[in-house]
């Protein structure tokens, strides 16, 4: 699928036009449908977006927020994208928004699939919105290329949202939302600034199978816009 791309001339302008961009597909979602869905990634990328996000004038008691995927960690911890969203973007006006937990208490994310499925069933599916990050290595929610788990979770009729994956080239056991949950989303957007980040993707795209860049095979299946800026 060809990506769509908007190009911004600075970061600034990109979260500020992003975030009315999104607060308008979820109020959509919720005019449509009563309820609208947002799923997030976490990094250091969105942090800008969602402070301005936060701020967005919607309904947001009609807005449902989870994770595109989490570290298995505690929330305590600095490497909690929970941790992340609920200080960043769950605040101001935003703070009204229901927070459906990727994270559970199971030691091992593989045994907490089936109930953070039972979790996510809870939200407005398609998800309306679903923000993707990506990594240098192309990676992309947590289905890295290194990872054991990534041909299941790129498994276009595996039937599953979420899977347990767990990078080598990363820290941390993983819950990821698995490609077909992705690519079913209502509006998926790539988040990437920086002309690296750039490059990897238009190298990708040229060049790389989906598992060499995960993030290809999203592009190959959904219609996927692209908010860059330097
Ligand atoms: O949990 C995560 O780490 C993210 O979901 C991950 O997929 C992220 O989007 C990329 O690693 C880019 O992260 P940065 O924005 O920090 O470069």
């Amino acid at each position: 699928m060809p990506l769509t791309q908007s190009i911004y001339e600075s970061a600034e302008a990109l979260n500020t036009e992003f975030a009315a961009e999104i607060a308008g597909k979820l109020a959509t979602g919720i005019a449509e449908r009563g309820r609208a869905s947002l799923m997030v990634s976490g990094g250091r990328t969105p942090l800008p977006l969602f402070k301005a996000l936060s701020h967005a004038d919607i309904d947001w008691s009609k807005v449902d927020v989870s994770l595109v995927d989490e570290r298995w960690v505690d929330e305590s911890s600095d490497a909690s994208n929970t941790r992340l969203v609920k200080d960043n973007l769950l605040v101001n006006n935003a703070a009204a928004a229901r927070f459906i937990e990727m994270k559970s208490a199971e030691a091992d994310a593989a045994d907490a699939v089936i109930a953070c499925e039972a979790r996510l069933a809870a939200m407005s599916q398609p998800f309306d919105v679903l923000i993707l990050g990506m990594g240098e290595d192309g990676h992309t929610a947590s289905l890295f290329p290194c990872s054991e788990q990534l041909a299941a979770g790129l498994q276009m009729d595996s039937g599953r949202v979420c899977i347990a994956t767990q990078p080598t080239t990363a820290p941390h056991q993983r819950m990821s939302l698995t490609l077909p949950a992705i690519v079913a989303s209502r509006n998926i957007y790539l988040h990437l600034t920086g002309d690296k980040k750039r490059q990897v993707l238009e190298d990708a795209v040229a060049n790389a199978t989906a598992t060499e860049k995960p993030i290809v095979a999203v592009i190959n299946a959904a219609q996927v816009t692209l908010k860059w800026a330097p």
